[in-house]
């Protein structure tokens, strides 16, 4: 793995070398990465960390591993719980269906501003199933006050987004699957409100998930796509509804392995 994003990095600076010539727009990730190491370059060493092709390693893997893991989690519980509850799953793929239409080609980011309730259903199942349930461990940067105890600094804080987001005080039916629940929600105020706490699958504030922006739509579209194309069953002979037992991982995902059959749709 590291001599592949050692090629990947050296493949990069080739390519900027040759496009500043040429006027090559093309830029990733990695130029962006790499637009750091060369202004730290230019301004010469400042003595703190480095940003040297190490910490572009590092950066582009934490990318890697706080992306795939919980992005796939989320999908299987959403998936588990459309199994699960057949009306929903009914509700959400006559939408994504009336959306791209009969004989549509594919879903694409164009259809995803009209699956209102696709985006409820994905907001109820990172309520329920938030993969990192206790978010990452923080660390106080001063003594605080907070709900009447003395936090001093320098104490590490575990936000159990979990219990926020099962808490009966602010859902009804905490424990159900009701998407409906957020059909009065302001959409485009997602995941990250300053002011709205009720759920924080994504963190908060300046160490919350950089990554929110990119993981709602991907998920969105790769659902969508799942739904449009495909009715889903579980197998023949087997039980008739899905276990919802957790396991602890890099994520919180479903404990059994989720085996569905795809059925191609025909309207
Ligand atoms: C369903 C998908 C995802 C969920 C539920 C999720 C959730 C989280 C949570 C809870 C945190 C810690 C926030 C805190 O402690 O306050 C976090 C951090 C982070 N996430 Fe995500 N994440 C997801 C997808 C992604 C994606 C797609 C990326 C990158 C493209 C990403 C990149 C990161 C990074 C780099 C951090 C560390 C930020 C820091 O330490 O300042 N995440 N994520």
């Amino acid at each position: 793995m590291g001599a592949l994003l050692e090629r990947i990095i050296a493949d990069h600076r080739q390519r900027r070398r040759g496009s500043r010539r040429e006027g090559d727009n093309h830029r990733d990730f990695v130029d962006v990465l790499l637009d750091v190491n060369e202004a730290e370059e230019h301004a010469g060493a400042g003595g703190g960390v480095p940003f040297d092709n190490e910490a572009i390693k590092v950066m582009i893997l934490l990318m890697f591993a706080a992306a795939t893991d919980t992005t796939y989690t989320t999908m299987v519980w959403a998936m588990a719980e459309l199994i699960n509850h057949p009306h929903e799953m009914r509700r959400v793929q006559d939408e994504i269906r009336a959306a791209v239409g009969v004989g549509g080609d594919r879903v694409t980011e164009e259809h995803l501003e009209k699956l209102r309730y696709l985006k409820h259903v994905i907001k109820e199942t990172l309520r329920l199933h938030a993969p990192l349930p206790l978010l990452l461990p923080h660390e106080t940067t001063e003594d605080t006050q907070l709900l009447g105890y003395r936090v001093p600094a320098r104490t590490r804080v575990i936000v159990n987004a979990w219990a926020i987001a099962r808490d009966p005080a602010t859902w009804e039916r905490a424990d159900e699957f009701v998407p409906e629940r957020f059909a009065g929600d302001d959409l485009t105020t997602d995941y990250m409100s300053a002011q709205d706490f009720r759920f924080v699958p994504f963190g908060g504030g300046r160490r919350g998930c950089p990554g929110v922006a990119f993981a709602v739509p991907s998920m969105e579209l790769a659902l969508a796509s799942m739904l449009y194309h495909f009715d889903w069953e579980l197998p023949a002979g087997g039980a008739s509804k899905l276990e919802m037992d957790e396991m602890n991982g890099l994520s919180v995902r479903l404990k059994a392995t989720l085996h569905l059959v795809a059925k191609p749709w025909s309207p």
